[in-house]
Order: C-alpha cells, then sequence, then structure tokens
C-alpha cells in the first residue's frame, strides 16, 4: 500500500510554473529520498501534501484518504517538521512536548509516558535546559520529538540536515532510519549522500516534475557501471597507460589520485575491451581494476538539469 499518492499535481506562482503534472507514490515503510535542488520545489510539494498550500490541479491521498487545501483531517496521519522549527525558546524540551500534547488532546499520563519515551529516542532525556540555548541539531532532534507525539503513519521531514555539521547530521539520520520500522519517513534533501545512508526508495524532483524514481537499487541500475578505477604500482606505469591513445575516445573524462586513475564513460564494454588490448602491448599490469559501483549523484547529475 501507498501512504502517499501524488496525481497530476501542478502549482504555479504567478506566472512561474514551479510543479507541473507531478506523480508519485511513497510506499509504506519506506524510508524515502525526495530530491532536488534548491528551488526545485520539494516545499511547494509537502505543503500542498500538508493541505497548507492550493494545488492549481491534480490529486493528492495519504492513507487513501483525499487532501484538500484548508482541511487538515489527512494531517492526523502525518507528523511534519518543517526546514526551520520554531519553539518557544524559554520552555525546556519536557515542557515544551507537554504543551504540543495539551494542545492535541492528550491525556496527562500519556503526554508523560510519550514524551519520556520521544526524548530518549532523539537523546534529548534529561535536557534540562531552555530550548533558546539549543543547538541546530538539538533543535531538529526535538522537531521530530514533536512531530512524531500523534504516533504518524506518515513522517515528512523538509531538509532535515541540510544545515546541519557532519554529527549533527548522522544524529538525525540515525534518529530517520530507527523510527523507520514503525513510521514511513518521507524528507527532502539535496545530499544524495544522505540518501544513499538511510533510504530504500527516492525520487528525483527536475523542472516541476518526477524525473525519476523507485527503489535506489532500482535508480541506480538505469545507470549501469560507469566507472572504471585503476590502480599503479609506479607513476611510471601510471605514465606510461595515460600516453595510450585507443581509450581516450571512449572516455566522457577521467580523475586522477596519485597512482589512481578513475575513467567515466558511457560505454564500459568498449573500454573495458580496449583496456585488455592496450594492457597486453605495453606490458603495464595495475594492481588493481574495479568497476565502481553507479552512485545516485552521478545519475542525479545527468537527469537533473
Ligand atoms: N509563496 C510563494 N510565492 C511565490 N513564489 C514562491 C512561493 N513559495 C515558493 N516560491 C518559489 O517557488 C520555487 C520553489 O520553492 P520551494 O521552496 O518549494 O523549493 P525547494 O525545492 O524546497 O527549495 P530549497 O531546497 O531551496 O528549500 C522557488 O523559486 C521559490 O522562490
Amino acid at each position: 500500500m501507498n501512504v502517499l499518492t501524488v496525481q497530476n499535481l501542478s502549482k504555479c506562482f504567478g506566472k512561474q510554473k514551479i510543479i507541473e503534472n507531478l506523480n508519485m507514490s511513497v510506499p509504506e515503510g519506506s524510508v524515502f529520498g525526495f530530491i532536488g535542488k534548491n528551488g526545485a520545489g520539494k516545499t511547494t510539494t509537502m505543503k500542498m501534501v500538508l493541505g497548507l498550500l492550493q494545488p492549481d490541479s491534480g490529486k493528492i491521498h495519504v492513507c487513501n484518504e483525499p487532501v484538500f487545501f484548508g482541511q487538515t483531517k489527512t494531517n492526523q496521519y502525518i507528523g511534519y517538521l518543517p526546514d526551520v522549527p520554531e519553539f518557544y525558546n524559554y520552555m525546556t524540551p519536557t515542557q515544551y512536548l507537554k504543551l504540543c500534547g495539551e494542545v492535541i488532546g492528550l491525556s496527562k499520563s500519556c503526554i508523560f509516558q510519550r514524551s519520556q519515551e520521544l526524548l530518549s529516542l532523539v537523546g534529548l532525556n534529561g535536557a534540562a535546559k531552555q530550548i533558546g540555548g539549543f543547538s541546530r541539531g538539538m533543535k531538529q532532534r526535538l522537531g521530530i520529538a514533536q512531530a512524531l507525539l500523534t504516533q504518524p503513519k506518515l513522517l515528512i521531514c523538509d531538509e532535515p540536515t541540510s544545515a546541519l555539521d557532519p554529527v549533527g547530521r548522522k544524529e538525525i539520520l540515525d534518529i530517520l532510519y530507527k523510527i523507520s520500522g514503525t513510521t514511513t519517513v518521507l524528507f527532502s534533501t539535496h545530499i544524495l549522500s544522505d540518501v544513499e545512508r538511510i533510504c530504500d526508495h527516492a525520487a528525483f524532483l527536475n523542472e516541476g516534475k518526477i524525473a525519476v524514481s523507485g527503489t535506489l537499487a532500482e535508480m541506480k541500475a538505469l545507470r549501469g557501471h560507469d566507472s572504471l578505477l585503476l590502480e599503479f604500482s609506479t607513476d611510471k606505469d601510471l605514465q606510461l597507460f595515460k600516453k595510450q591513445k585507443p581509450i581516450e575516445p571512449l572516455l566522457l573524462h577521467s580523475e586522477e589520485n596519485n597512482r589512481e586513475l578513475i575513467l567515466h564513460s558511457r560505454d564500459m564494454e568498449n573500454v573495458q575491451n580496449c583496456l585488455f588490448s592496450v594492457l597486453a602491448l605495453t606490458g603495464i599490469c595495475p594492481i588493481k581494476i574495479e568497476l565502481m559501483e553507479p552512485s545516485l549523484e552521478s545519475l542525479f547529475l545527468e537527469v537533473v538539469k
């Protein structure tokens, strides 16, 4: 089952088309990376899913129920972490979660129990200081705890890691991965290594549409092997290899790092055939020849303009 389906969604701001016939499904239980460069329309799409922004056309369903602009019925299934979450700075995390629990009508005992569990999940149990003194990472983690108070089926996070240092990013990714057993996670980002780390599904948003989507394995298979790494035992071998001309026309480009050479090509089969005849002719014997796994980044750079 899909927790979220978006069909033929379109949205303009004035004359600027932001989203144009966008189709996307988020399977239940997935950790879904919604990828697009700055200004691609990720936040705009999420706001329409939350009923906070009116689409020009198209349909959105959350847990099989239609989303209507200005009506929040489907938000009972969703927890949302905006890109810059706002808090009452004078409160402690416990006080803040208590307030949020009261606003959504949870009982006192439920608020107490869930706050303890969630603060422990996000590593803020025992944090007695006021939120005003929190780092960005701590605020994002508290934002996740707040978004999970209602035990949503779908957690939507808008670029939860983009302003964080590597430690803060890892903490957020670990939390999202940890909850993925019980909550479907959709998060927007342009950091592809974050997607490779925890997502099982992803979609590239480009020019208002989904350019590519699927499981990470499906997306990478589209690209195939496109890089070959060669490591030479001496600089002399590397320089001699670089003087050989037959491979050059088959390459998009190559990268050199110490005695390693990475060859990028769209025609890896021919590169390999050519490589072995060059090695046989010259007598050069690399200490390593390795086909490199295709990366999301290389696919992204190819399909996203
Ligand atoms: N209320 C609005 N009125 C006019 N233009 C808007 C409005 N909201 C967003 N936009 C424009 O729509 C485009 C998409 O914005 P959006 O915030 O959805 O992109 P994004 O993919 O989330 O980008 P980022 O990664 O930078 O957050 C941008 O050009 C933005 O300036």
